[in-house]
């Protein structure tokens, strides 16, 4: 049986997971505390399967967003630095379905605790390596989902900042996990979204580019929802 979150992100034909980040330390503000509930709805009316949102302070962001955003019925992701039980109990109450892990924080094996303790509440772990490092140690449940962060400090300067990095990690974290694979952050364009669903990734999360186009989210999210629209294969 599977999680709400990882259902929908299976079953999409369209696997794009968007995100709202209220304010990003590079950009500024992106959206306003009381217009989230409305682009929730235009990320849900552009065909996203599942939202997340930061709840950071330092991100703008807050824990009743997640509830604003579950009321369109889709799952939501929540991202923070979930470090704790209590941190994933306080998660489940607030409305969400899924949290994220982030490697660079934990420990491998509590990583592990944690996704499975995610799972035993019904919540689906979003765990995000960044670095050949950080996915080998990795031993996730297979109702995990994988991401991989495009974000890394390490290479930014070597490659295009984005979607490579991912392409680069790929057979190594399809070797390591048994799971849904997703290619997370820095995908600027749905050029970017579509050569990472050509590279093998189950999904995408986009965050920034949604949100700080010059067009408005909806069409925004339209371009990115195409980008990433399954090939059917006889
Ligand atoms: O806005 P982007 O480049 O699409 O990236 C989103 C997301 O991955 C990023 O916000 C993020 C990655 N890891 C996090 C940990 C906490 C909060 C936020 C994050």
């Amino acid at each position: 049986m599977s999680l709400p979150f990882h259902a929908a992100l299976t079953k999409a034909h369209a696997p794009v997971i968007a995100e709202i980040k209220p304010h990003s330390p590079k950009t500024g503000p992106l959206v306003a505390a009381h217009a989230v509930a409305d682009v929730a709805r235009d990320y849900a009316n552009a065909g996203a399967p599942c939202l997340s949102v930061t709840t950071g302070a330092w991100h703008g962001g807050s824990l009743g967003m997640i509830a604003q955003m579950a009321a369109t019925g889709l799952p939501v992701l929540r991202k923070d630095f979930i470090t704790s039980r209590r941190h994933l109990d306080e998660s489940l109450e607030a409305g969400a379905s899924a949290v994220l892990l982030t490697c660079a924080l934990l420990r491998s094996a509590d990583v592990t605790r944690l996704a499975v303790a995610a799972l035993s509440i019904g919540l689906t772990p979003f765990v995000e390596a960044a670095s050949v490092r950080e996915l080998e140690g990795l031993q996730l449940p297979h109702e995990a989902i994988l991401a991989i962060n495009n974000r890394d400090i390490r290479t930014r300067e070597v490659d295009d900042g984005g979607v490579s990095h991912s392409e680069l990690l790929y057979a190594q974290a399809r070797a390591g996990h048994a799971g849904l694979l997703v290619s997370a952050s820095g995908l600027t364009t749905p050029q970017a979204v579509a050569r990472a669903m050509a590279a093998g990734f189950d999904g995408v999360l986009v965050g920034t580019a949604l949100l700080s186009g010059p067009a408005p989210p909806f069409d925004t999210t339209r371009a990115f929802i195409m980008a990433a629209s399954r090939t059917v294969h006889h």
